[in-house]
């Protein structure tokens, strides 16, 4: 395929991962590789595919084109079309096993492979966990559900025909140059032998043409491979259903918080970190003012509490700020697996998706991290709110409490001596819902917007 046809033009379009939604996209094709397919049947192809509509976005589309339509993946087919008179059919590629099974390959051999393009370098170099033991790929399947990315879920087997645990590789749709902070700092935790995230697998690194990069290419991640934990829930599910149940989550919640300190002081053990100075503490609140315009831009009855907020934002740019290292940056209960026997997995370590790459993958302040699952909890009361007509503030209220003494506990910072810090940052996190929430999903906006009446009536009290 030279030009990317209007078939698939359209199809990447209403993907949940495009992110141009509602205008018509202008493409630019920046790289591709082939990958070897061992049955060689299908012709395997990586494009990287940039839409120059508006603010340019790179998006990675793994398409699989053979010369006749296969039975049983049908749900995968995109379309066709001809060239030299010979029709092509092109499959979405992670959910065509022979490209899922290439992509994963990559990573176990180390492998690399060179641009279609003839470009010089190497277009992709998979990366592996010298840990990981000897196995072969038996089964692939693309995970179901709401992503922002698409992951490939592997049955494995040891190469003695013994089981192995299931992998699961995350095929980043949206493509940056520099590190994507879900990489290293997932691979971080678990090199360090941290029990609250999965062990990595491994990784592959890209590069693609960019002519704003002095060398003419840029490079970043493409996939990141880990341990894969089937059928079990969520914390989101896990505390909605003890919510509903009114069922007391003050226990799992202070293990959370334990969980939580663990992971930032573990990440403050193997990443850099550094005191705050006066213009890290300056440009934390200069965010924090610039997000409030931009929650008024997009719910314009925010603005009622803009001087409320002025002087929520000038007492914190006075108080004591921690040090900065690098933290999740995008926390809440949906980030978070309960996997009975073992405890809870921390996952996602993308950062906020609103947030350009190049911030996320900044040390920033933990107190953004904590101030997020608060929020979750509160968004539990809301959801259970809006769907049963049920009250359980007080479910929320002593989660939220319990969730704080974990974390103090393993922490060993009090973040309840300058509450105003941690409230900042937790009305910091509400504006950014009340954004997310108008653009995404309408319904929802009045948990971000009572939470906001909240916090801003105890900072003024
Ligand atoms: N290691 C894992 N084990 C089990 N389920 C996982 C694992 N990693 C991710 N998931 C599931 O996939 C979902 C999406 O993963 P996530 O990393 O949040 O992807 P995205 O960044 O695309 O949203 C998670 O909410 C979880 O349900
Ligand atoms: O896609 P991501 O998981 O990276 O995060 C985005 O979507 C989340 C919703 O799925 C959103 O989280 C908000 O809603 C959650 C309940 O669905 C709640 O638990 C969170 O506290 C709340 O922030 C998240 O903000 C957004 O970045």
């Amino acid at each position: 395929m030279t030009a990317l046809p209007e078939f698939l033009s359209t199809w990447i379009t209403e993907q949940r991962w495009y992110a141009g939604k509602g205008r018509a996209p202008v493409w630019e094709r920046l790289g591709g590789f082939d990958l070897p397919d061992p049955d060689g049947q299908a012709h395997i192809t990586v494009h990287l595919f940039l839409d120059t509509a508006e603010r340019p976005l790179l998006y990675q589309v793994p398409l699989t084109e053979r010369s006749a339509p296969v039975a049983g993946l049908d749900h995968a087919l995109i379309g066709s079309y001809e060239e030299n008179g010979v029709t092509r059919f092109v499959y979405d590629g992670p959910r065509d096993e022979a490209c899922a099974k290439a992509i994963l390959r990559l990573i176990l051999d180390e492998g690399a492979v060179l641009p279609d393009d003839g470009a010089p370098g190497i277009a992709a170099r998979g990366h592996c966990v010298p840990t990981t033991p000897a196995i072969e790929i038996r089964g692939a399947r693309v995970l179901s559900g709401e992503q922002s990315n698409t992951s490939i879920i592997y049955d494995m087997v040891g190469l003695d025909g013994t089981g192995a645990k299931p992998i699961i590789c995350k095929v980043f749709r949206s493509l940056h140059h520099g590190e994507n902070p879900d990489v290293t700092l997932l691979s971080a935790l678990a090199g360090a032998g941290s029990t609250v995230v999965p062990q990595s697998i491994g990784h592959i690194n890209g590069q693609w043409h960019d002519t704003g990069e002095p060398t003419g290419f840029a490079h970043g991640h493409l996939a990141f491979a880990q341990e894969f934990f089937p059928g079990v829930e969520d914390a989101w599910r896990v505390a909605l259903e003890a919510a509903e149940a009114g069922e007391d989550f003050t226990e799992r919640a202070r293990t959370l918080g334990e969980a939580t300190a663990d992971v930032h002081t573990t990440l403050a053990g193997v990443l850099p970190t550094h005191a705050a100075a006066p213009r890290d503490i300056a440009a934390t609140i200069a965010s924090m003012r610039a997000r409030f315009d931009e929650a008024v831009a997009e719910v314009p009855g925010i603005e009622q509490h803009r001087a409320a907020l002025q002087s929520v934002y000038t007492r914190a740019a006075t108080s004591v700020w921690p040090a900065m290292q690098r933290i999740h940056g995008d926390f809440h209960l949906g980030q978070v697996l309960w996997v009975p026997g073992r405890g809870w997995i921390i996952l996602d370590f993308e950062g906020e998706p609103m947030r350009p790459m190049l911030e996320r993958a900044r040390e920033d302040f933990p107190l953004r991290d904590v101030a997020g699952m608060l929020r979750s909890f509160d968004y539990v009361a809301g959801s259970v709110a809006q769907s049963r007509g049920q009250s359980v503030t007080d479910w929320a209220l002593a989660a939220r409490r319990a969730f704080l003494d974990g974390y103090i506990s393993g922490y060993g910072t009090d973040l309840r001596a300058d509450r105003s810090l941690l409230d900042a940052f937790e009305i910091d996190k509400a504006l950014y819902e009340a954004v997310y929430e108008a653009r995404n999903r309408p319904a929802w906006l009045s948990i971000p917007l009572a939470a906001i009446d909240r916090l801003v009536e105890r900072a003024a009290s």
